[in-house]
This record gives C-alpha cells, sequence and structure tokens, in this order.
C-alpha cells in the first residue's frame, strides 16, 4: 500500500465522519453566504507577468519529513509569507499525516488578503463545497488519487463554485488521464510518491507537454533562486514552495531569496 492510498483510505472515513456533522445541504447554505473568492489563478497570472509567482505553503509537517516546524504559528507564518511578496498561499489542511487543521484556512483567510488554496486530498465533491464554505479560493486535485471521470465531475463542479483547480500530476499517464478535465492550473509535482524523493527533471520533462491555456506550476523540492531560475528556464510560471520556506526563522526573509528579491526591491 502507498501512502497515498493509506491516506485516501484515511480520508474517506474523515469524509463520512464530516458528512455526519455538517451535511451537504448545510454546507451549500454555507456556501452561499461566504465572501466572494479572491481569484487565485488570476493572482498568480499577474504576478508571473511582473515578477515570481510563488505560493507558499503552512505546513507543519509531512509524511516524508515528520515536523518539519515545531514553533508552529499558522497566522504568523501567512502574515510573514505575505510580508514577504508570495503571490498566493497553500494551507494543508489534512490532520493526520501533514498536521494541518481545516480551521487554519479559516483564520488565515480572515487575517490575510491574499488567496488561498486548500491543500487537501479531495476524494468527494462533498470537500468542494466543505472548502469553499471555508474561504478557499482554489483546490487541489490530485491526478493519482482520482479516476478521470472524477477529475471532470470535480473541475466543473469546483468551476460552478468559482473555486480555481489547481490539478496535480506526476508523470505523463497521470497528464493523459486528465485530459478531459477543464482546468486554469496545472502542477507538476516533483516529489515521488513511493519514494518521497523530488527530482527537478520531472518538472522540466513534463513543463512542455502541458496545454498553453492552463498556467505551469512547479511543486515541491524548491530550495532555493537557482531551482526556482531554472524551472523559470524550462517554461514554469508559478511555484508551490513549502518546506525551504517553513525550515526558516522568518520565512518572509527566505521569500526574498526564492523571489531574487532583497526586501521588496528586485535584484
Ligand atoms: O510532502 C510530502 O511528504 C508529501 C507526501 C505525500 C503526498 C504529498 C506530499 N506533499 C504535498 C506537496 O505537494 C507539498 O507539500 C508541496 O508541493 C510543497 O513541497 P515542498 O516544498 O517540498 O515542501
Amino acid at each position: 500500500m502507498t501512502i497515498l492510498d493509506r491516506i485516501i483510505e484515511r480520508k474517506r472515513e474523515e469524509v463520512a465522519s464530516a458528512r455526519g456533522q455538517s451535511d451537504l445541504r448545510e454546507q451549500r447554505s454555507r456556501c452561499r453566504d461566504a465572501e466572494p473568492v479572491r481569484g487565485f489563478a488570476a493572482a498568480l497570472s499577474v504576478r508571473a507577468e511582473t515578477g515570481t509567482a510563488i505560493i507558499a505553503e503552512v505546513k507543519k509537517g509531512s509524511p516524508s519529513k515528520g515536523v518539519i516546524r515545531e514553533d508552529f504559528d499558522p497566522l504568523a507564518i501567512a502574515a510573514a509569507y505575505e510580508r514577504g511578496g508570495a503571490a498566493c498561499l497553500s494551507v494543508l489542511t489534512d490532520r493526520d499525516f501533514f498536521h494541518g487543521e481545516l480551521a487554519y484556512l479559516e483564520q488565515i483567510r480572515r487575517q490575510v488578503a491574499l488567496p488561498l488554496l486548500r491543500k487537501d486530498f479531495i476524494i468527494d465533491r462533498y470537500q468542494l463545497y466543505q472548502s469553499r464554505a471555508a474561504g478557499a479560493d482554489a483546490v487541489l486535485l490530485i491526478a493519482a488519487a482520482l479516476e478521470p471521470a472524477q477529475l471532470e465531475d470535480f473541475a466543473a463542479e469546483a468551476a460552478e463554485l468559482e473555486l480555481d483547480v489547481l490539478l496535480e500530476v506526476h508523470d505523463e499517464a497521470e497528464l493523459a488521464k486528465s485530459a478531459g478535465a477543464a482546468v486554469p492550473m496545472i502542477g507538476i509535482n516533483n516529489r515521488d510518491l513511493k519514494t518521497f524523493h523530488t527530482d527537478l527533471a520531472v518538472s522540466e520533462r513534463l513543463l512542455p507537454l502541458l496545454p498553453r491555456d492552463c498556467l505551469p506550476v512547479a511543486e515541491s523540492g524548491l530550495h532555493c533562486r537557482d531551482d526556482i531560475e531554472r524551472l523559470l528556464r524550462a517554461g514554469a510560471r508559478a511555484f508551490l514552495v513549502g518546506e525551504s520556506l517553513m525550515r526558516e526563522a522568518d520565512p518572509a526573509v527566505k521569500l526574498y531569496e526564492l523571489l531574487g528579491t532583497n526586501g521588496g526591491t528586485h535584484v
């Protein structure tokens, strides 16, 4: 059984329990009362025109690294990311494998103006409504976790909710399997989910294969400005970064480095 299989198995139990506490009808009604979305894909595209578009991830831990940051204050981290010049934020909301909480996303939404991605393992349409109700502007759909019909249906339903979808692929087969899903962004995850090894060559190989009408995002294993520049040359237009920011005492300082800025000035 792979880590993804284990996460999905647990996610099914979690979703069943969440439905028991607040059913789909209630989540739909919460969505109707939710504030307008902030335009996640649009914010990335605009930033990519003038600088480096980074999605900075609020990530306490992971299956590959365990706890990454002991003194974890999601609001302080999100504020540092905003100060440091992130274009958008990603908030891990999976509790059992990533030490996340949906409540972190709700709290960050109230304090930070940047668009937010709910970073979780979506396996049920219920989670789309739950995400929109919690204040997400975008959701992740992982090709490895879903059937082609689910990818299409969830992408369409997310669009109806005005959520931008970041569709994540690891290889050519997952890209082919997702061809029917209409999404604004495709993320190439450089992390092998079986070995946890990250390799930027994965992005270099897949970037030329992405449809031209999708914003290409490189994900995972980005540690320094050279990594960003290498994938900019390969055609990436946005970058999802977690661990290397979370390991820095002041994540804003690391962001300046990744952005190629010096506290706001491009160098
Ligand atoms: O990070 C993991 O160990 C992991 C394991 C299994 C499934 C997904 C995993 N990570 C999710 C992500 O995509 C990353 O959090 C994100 O791309 C940022 O990566 P990094 O900058 O390497 O923390």
